[in-house]
């Protein structure tokens, strides 16, 4: 007899409220018989036969793409070009989306064409990116939302890392993380930005989930949450209302915060759902941060600069001369030449007491005329003045 008939038996005798809950929810009989099975797949062959046929045409197009992509290759090659042109892929996203009539939503079919472009690329070359790991990270997470998943990923232990790795050519690209919509700037990657002769070429917006991890789900002998300050702030009401008295730890990254979960009972972990999966943690409390819209910004760093796109910003950074009405004359040429801003955000100069940085993000890209003009009036008006680059803008 069948465990499922062994189950039905068992249920009529005793009917459990839990399946009777479901089936009524579902209207679904959770237990089809062989003859239900049967008269389904009778009804299925017909359309599976077509989504064979379809997929062996995709298989076709998809190889007939990636030959494609080799010849670009061979181009690039001759010429000693970079493969990844991420103005080039924003451009075959924004077609995907314009061209796309449905049913599919644009942002899945997107998605999709991220990992073609990125196994295309691979065929030209697996490009290595420098990412602030261990495995799990948000940092991780975008980088694959950037570049697919058909890549060399470079796990470094810092920002500085990151930064260091693309600098000495370790890595062609490195991503890392730039504001949080509830914290705000992540000072350290504000700070290396002043000084590194790395140009942004892109950027990343990601949803962060963060939530409660523990080896069995069990809190009752954690002593210690651990996680990334910045993870920690983001937490702080939550953790403060149901876990006051565990100490907080703060270390490197999330995803080191699981790593250690896994081999220490009484430490819990604050980390994405990849982190509970890549360490084998389970979720003590899902979704724990004090915003549900709780969204990080990362960069993408590297040597090349990025041609236009349809939709670019461009990044500076600046410092006024130390006089009367400087930064209303700082930022003058902006309005002037129509152009408009998108972030602005000040940094203490170090070296000098209550002097600032302030970085500057705005539409548009280098190579327009109205930006080039601004761009040349903005330099004659700034102490300090430096362009990190212009590069697509994404949602
Ligand atoms: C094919 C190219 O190379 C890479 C792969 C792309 C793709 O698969 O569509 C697009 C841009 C590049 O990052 C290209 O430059 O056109």
């Amino acid at each position: 007899m069948h465990w499922w008939r062994i189950w039905k038996r068992l249920n009529a005798i005793t009917p459990n409220p839990i399946t009777a809950q479901i089936n009524q929810a579902t209207k679904v009989n959770p237990m089809p018989d062989n003859q239900a099975l049967q008269t389904v797949d009778t009804e299925l062959a017909p359309l599976r036969v077509q989504i064979d046929a379809l997929d062996t045409q995709l298989i076709t197009l998809l190889n007939e793409r990636a030959k494609l992509a080799q010849a670009v290759g061979h181009v690039k090659q001759k010429y000693k070009q970079p493969v990844f042109r991420p103005e080039r892929e924003a451009q075959v996203l924004e077609k995907i989306a314009q061209r796309n009539p449905g049913p599919l939503p644009s942002h899945h079919l997107q998605a999709l064409w991220r990992e073609v472009m990125s196994v295309c690329r691979a065929m030209e070359e697996a490009v290595k990116v420098a990412f602030l790991g261990p495995a799990g990270t948000y940092t991780e997470q975008a980088m694959a939302k950037q570049f697919g998943h058909a890549i060399h990923g470079i796990d470094c232990s810092t920002i500085d890392d990151i930064f260091r790795t693309v600098e000495a050519d370790g890595a062609a690209f490195g991503v890392v993380p730039i504001e949080n919509s509830i914290e705000g700037a992540i000072n350290r990657t504000m700070d290396l930005l002043l000084s590194t002769p790395l140009k942004i070429c892109g950027e990343v917006s990601l949803a962060i989930n963060h939530h409660l991890l523990q080896i069995t789900g069990d809190m009752s002998g954690v002593t210690t949450i651990v996680a990334h300050p910045q993870a920690l702030a983001q937490c702080h009401h939550w953790l403060k209302e149901h876990y006051p008295h565990i100490e907080q730890k703060p270390v490197g990254s999330n995803a080191q915060g699981a790593q250690m979960a896994q081999n220490d009972p009484t430490t819990a972990a604050i980390a994405s759902d990849i982190a509970a999966a890549t360490y084998g943690l389970q979720t003590v409390t899902a979704g724990i941060q004090d915003d549900a819209n709780n969204r990080t910004r990362f960069i993408v760093i590297g040597k090349q600069l990025c041609g236009t796109s349809p939709n670019d910003k461009t990044s500076l950074i600046l410092a006024t001369p130390n006089k009367a009405g400087a930064l209303y004359d700082l930022l003058e040429p902006l309005a002037k030449h129509g152009v408009s801003m998108l972030r602005f955000e000040s940094r203490p100069a170090k070296q000098k007491g209550w002097e600032y940085f302030f970085y500057i993000d705005f539409a548009g890209h280098i190579e327009q005329a109205n930006v080039q003009a601004a761009l040349a009036q903005l330099e004659d008006n700034s102490a300090f003045y430096k362009c990190l680059g212009s590069y697509p803008v994404t949602s």
